[in-house]
Parts: C-alpha cells; sequence; structure tokens
C-alpha cells in the first residue's frame, strides 16, 4: 500500500525564554491511502505539534515530513485541518459561502462551481437546511460540521483534525463521530486524528500511534481497523480500551520512576 504522509525521525522543539523546549522526539509513522491513523496520548505529549507540522505551520527541528513524496515545507490546500474550537467559520459569511470562499481562492474554482460544491458538501455533514445562515446562529456540533463540509469539499490529501469533538456534549460528540465514521467509509480519505480519549481513537482510527508523556516519544502502535462503531461497549472493546490504558500509564509510571 502506497503512503500518503510519511514522517520520519520527527523532533520538534518550541523556543522559550528559558531556551528550546523539546515537546516531540525522534517520532515517525507513515500513513496509507484511506487510513485513519490516531495520534493518541495524555496532555501535553505533543499531537497537536506533530498535527501541525504536518499541516505545516511548524517545521520540524530534525527529521522530515512528505506528503505523497513531498516534502511539506508550509501550509497547504492538500493538507487541511479542522480545529477543536467553534470560531473556525468567518463570521460575515454564510455557512455556504464559508465552504465556497476556500475553493475559490486555493482551488480556483468560478463561484459558481464553489457555491455547487460548498452545497454538496454540505448536504452531506447533514447542514442543507442551514446553507444560508451566518455561523453564530449555528450550535457547536452545527459549526464543526460545516468546519467538516469546508474541509471536504476541497478534496485535500489528508484531512487533519484536532480534538474536533471535545469541546462537545457527549451525544453530540458521538453523533458527529458516527458521522465522520460514515463519511470516511464513503469518501475513503486519509485522516490524522488527534485525541487523548482513547475510546474515541479506538472508534475512529485504523491504527493509533500511542505517545509518551511530554517530550512525545512513540511508545506503540495498535492496528485497530477491524473495531469500529458495532463494537463499541463489547467486550473486545472494552479489553482494548483497558490494554491501551495500561500501556499509556505503565508507560508513564516508569518514566516518572
Ligand atoms: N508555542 C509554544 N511554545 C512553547 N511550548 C509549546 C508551544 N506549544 C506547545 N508547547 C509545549 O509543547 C508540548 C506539546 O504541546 P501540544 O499542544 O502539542 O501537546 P498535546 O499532546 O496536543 O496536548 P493536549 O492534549 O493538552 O492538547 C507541551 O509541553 C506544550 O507546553
Amino acid at each position: 500500500m502506497s503512503s500518503v504522509i510519511e514522517a520520519r525521525r520527527l523532533s520538534i522543539d518550541y523556543d522559550t525564554e528559558h531556551g528550546p523546549v523539546r515537546a516531540v522526539d525522534n517520532v515517525s509513522f507513515t500513513v496509507a491511502r484511506s487510513e485513519r491513523l490516531v495520534l493518541l496520548g495524555p496532555s501535553g505529549c505533543g499531537k497537536s505539534t506533530i498535527l501541525k507540522s504536518i499541516a505545516g505551520f511548524i517545521r520540524p527541528s530534525s527529521g522530515d515530513i512528505l506528503v505523497e513524496g513531498r516534502a511539506v515545507t508550509k501550509p497547504g490546500p492538500d493538507r487541511l485541518v479542522v480545529f477543536q474550537e467553534f470560531d473556525q467559520l468567518l463570521p460575515w459569511k454564510t455557512v455556504r459561502d464559508n465552504v465556497a470562499f476556500p475553493l475559490k481562492v486555493a482551488r480556483g474554482k468560478s463561484g459558481a462551481e464553489a457555491r455547487a460544491l460548498a452545497e454538496a458538501a454540505l448536504a452531506k455533514v447533514g447542514l442543507a437546511r442551514v446553507i444560508k445562515d451566518y455561523p453564530h446562529t449555528l450550535s457547536g456540533g452545527m459549526k464543526q460540521r460545516a468546519a467538516i463540509a469546508r474541509a471536504l469539499a476541497a478534496s485535500p490529501e489528508v484531512l487533519l483534525m484536532d480534538e474536533p469533538f471535545a469541546a462537545l456534549d457527549a451525544l453530540t460528540r458521538g453523533t458527529l463521530q458516527h458521522d465522520l465514521l460514515a463519511l470516511a467509509e464513503e469518501l475513503q480519505f486519509t485522516l490524522v486524528f488527534v485525541t487523548h480519549s482513547i475510546d474515541e481513537a479506538i472508534l475512529i482510527g485504523t491504527r493509533l500511534h500511542l505517545l509518551s508523556a511530554h517530550p512525545g516519544r512513540t511508545i506503540t502502535t495498535f492496528d485497530t481497523s477491524g473495531i469500529g462503531a458495532a463494537q463499541l461497549g463489547s467486550p473486545q472493546f472494552r479489553a482494548l480500551s483497558e490494554e491501551i490504558r495500561h500501556t499509556l500509564f505503565g508507560r508513564r509510571s516508569g518514566a516518572a520512576a
């Protein structure tokens, strides 16, 4: 299977007033086409930092990232990010224009083409009824749906998601997780998803990349391609969740010792 993303010996330092602080240490992984890789680890282990480096917002201190064989040096429409925050949409544009705008600017679509693509993407995420509304009239879940539609409409090589459902209530979060999985099945996009929720990781991911506490180092990976929504709450799901919890906490207490 060909790799869409290849991260090779990635180390990332932040410059602080006390000097450089290592956030990510020597992390490598590949993501195959249509795979859903979840970066999972405790708070501060560098998950968002890795995601931002794939997006091209942060340059690695050493190592490199290839997307479709090309080195990432800056952000691009081939790697679009959905963030946790609800304020990702432009408040002065309608929901449809929020989705259409980047298609015109980054993908060179005509106005009519961009609007048609935007409407199709919004219908896919269940927002057909609100395309002419403004973002402030939407719920948090609807705003996240619109952000997902905006990313998917541009047909990126890779969809990057940084805890996109973390600020939602449990019920809405569950619905969006299931809808994201249905979209992934239908559209077969390649996804890198960041979370610190073990159950969300198992549900969303086809492979989990576990990171240690600060600085983030690879602990191990889990193949979860055979486990999805149908297994949620099953003994198999719970056993895997426990094993991952043990792996993360075991290594953490080991590191502390
Ligand atoms: N701009 C920055 N300057 C200095 N240090 C930073 C900066 N951004 C992040 N860090 C540090 O880098 C480390 C990794 O942060 P990062 O946000 O990537 O972790 P995370 O695993 O995504 O955490 P969380 O789950 O809490 O969002 C943390 O120790 C954080 O304090």
